[in-house]
């Protein structure tokens, strides 16, 4: 009620009246908006700051894992970051394009929210990998409290100058001063209608409200909650990952695969091509090496198998290189935050002889996942000509996957 009072002004009704409606926000009320379409152009790179890696994630999956337990989490990424998105992040996250601006990202992820149960959301800087749960709390415990905007500062501890070419040529008063930060969380309905109205060149959400009159409430924020800008953040970030230290997680999967024999020249087996005189039947280039590594590490990430990520209904998979699948396993325990710890491939095979090409199928399927050829193992064994792989019917496979995550 304190709140509404401070609300005054023509045009402002409408909105008094939602807040007075408005539902006390549980988690699975509250959605969290991540913004992620901006260019990163002071930071540079090959890719916008988002897509790239610290300590082996990119930024963005970690920015996202922050707000794990949270209702929905939409992302706004750039259009022409899209695909990748779809890849890296699909099913798990709702994906919007972003706008030019800030702020135009920002109305477009809130506009998906609207007609839904969600009634509060915090918006949160793709940028802000290392957003601690203390500070994420803070801001929900305020809106729960009755907040209609919620965000962390810090306050100004140095002192500030004024300067120009060089020289300082006045002193400003930190007194009251504060460094915004984010996950900003407002009441749904009040920060769409602000959007509506226009977002501008807001920095922020805050501005937005601020400019409505509205109370805006500031909670903790954490000098390691640090947005990454400029090149030099990476580093910094990577030694504030470090010195968190967090417990280690180590996964196993296994995975097994059969393709049988039908006729062909030659076979491929852990993305090598053998001459043969047969070849292996199967939707993809029927690699049963690779499909056991690649389920090894789905299973480890309980991820289920192939068939989940890459129908054999679905014809653009027919004929494919089973090596698309193998990237995409290891790709995504990377985004999960996972580092392959060593694989290990048993082939089970009359014929053809692995033994002489076993180093270069070590060698094409560490080049694959992007590991070291050390963390790799090929090796095979005859079924002493027992059962089908004992009469050359088929080739059969068993791997394992170790997967390390925890930072
Ligand atoms: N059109 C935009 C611009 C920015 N952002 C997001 O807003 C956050 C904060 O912006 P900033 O650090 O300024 O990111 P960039 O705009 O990418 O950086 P730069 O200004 O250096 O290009 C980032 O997560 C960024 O992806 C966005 O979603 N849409
Ligand atoms: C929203 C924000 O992170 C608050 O500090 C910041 O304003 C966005 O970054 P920018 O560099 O101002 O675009």
């Amino acid at each position: 009620m304190k709140e509404m009072a401070a609300i005054a002004g023509p045009g402002r009704m409408a909105y008094r009246v939602r807040m007075e409606t408005a539902p006390a926000p549980t988690r699975a009320h509250v959605a969290v908006l991540i913004t992620a379409a901006g260019r990163g152009e002071r930071m540079g790179g090959d890719l916008p700051k988002q897509w790239q890696a610290l300590a082996g994630r990119s930024v963005l999956a970690r920015s996202i894992a922050a707000f794990d337990g949270f209702g929905r989490v939409v992302v706004t990424v750039a259009p022409g970051d899209m695909d990748r998105a779809v890849e890296l992040l699909g099913g798990r996250v709702t994906l919007v394009a972003g706008g030019a601006s800030r702020a135009e990202s920002v109305r477009a992820g809130l506009e998906v929210l609207e007609g839904s149960a969600i009634t509060h959301v915090l918006i949160h800087d793709g940028a802000r990998p290392l957003v601690s749960s203390a500070v994420i709390d803070a801001v929900v415990a305020a809106l729960d409290a009755g907040a209609v905007a919620a965000a962390p500062g810090l306050a100004v501890t140095d002192a500030l100058w004024r300067g120009a070419g060089g020289v300082v040529t006045g002193i400003a008063s930190r007194e009251g001063l504060f460094r915004a930060q984010t996950p900003q969380g407002f009441e749904l309905a009040a920060i769409l209608a602000a959007h509506r109205e226009g977002g501008g060149d807001a920095a922020d959400d805050v501005e937005l409200m601020q400019r409505r009159g509205v109370p805006v409430r500031i909670t903790p924020g954490d000098e390691d909650n640090l947005k990454l800008t400029w090149p030099g953040d990476m580093a910094r970030a990577e030694l504030i990952l470090a010195e968190r230290g967090t417990g280690m997680d180590v996964r196993l999967g296994n995975g097994y695969d059969v393709h049988a024999f039908g006729p062909g020249d030659r076979v491929f087996l852990c993305g090598v091509e053998l001459p043969h005189d047969r070849g292996l039947i199967g939707h993809s280039d029927a690699d049963v090496g690779m499909h056991a590594l690649t389920d090894a590490i789905y299973g480890a990430l309980a991820q289920g198998d192939i068939g989940r990520h890459f129908p054999p209904s679905d014809p653009q998979w027919k004929g494919a290189a089973s090596e698309i699948f193998l990237r995409h396993a290891a790709e995504l325990a990377r985004e999960m935050g996972y580092a392959i710890g060593n694989v290990d491939v048993t082939l089970i095979a009359e014929r053809p002889k692995i033994g002489p090409h076993a180093g270069a199928m070590q060698a094409r399927l560490a080049g694959i996942m992007g590991i070291e050829p050390a963390r790799v193992s090929v090796k095979a064994t005859t079924s002493e000509r027992l059962g089908f792989v004992g009469r050359e019917e088929g080739i059969a496979a068993i791997a394992t996957a170790t997967l390390i995550g925890g930072r």
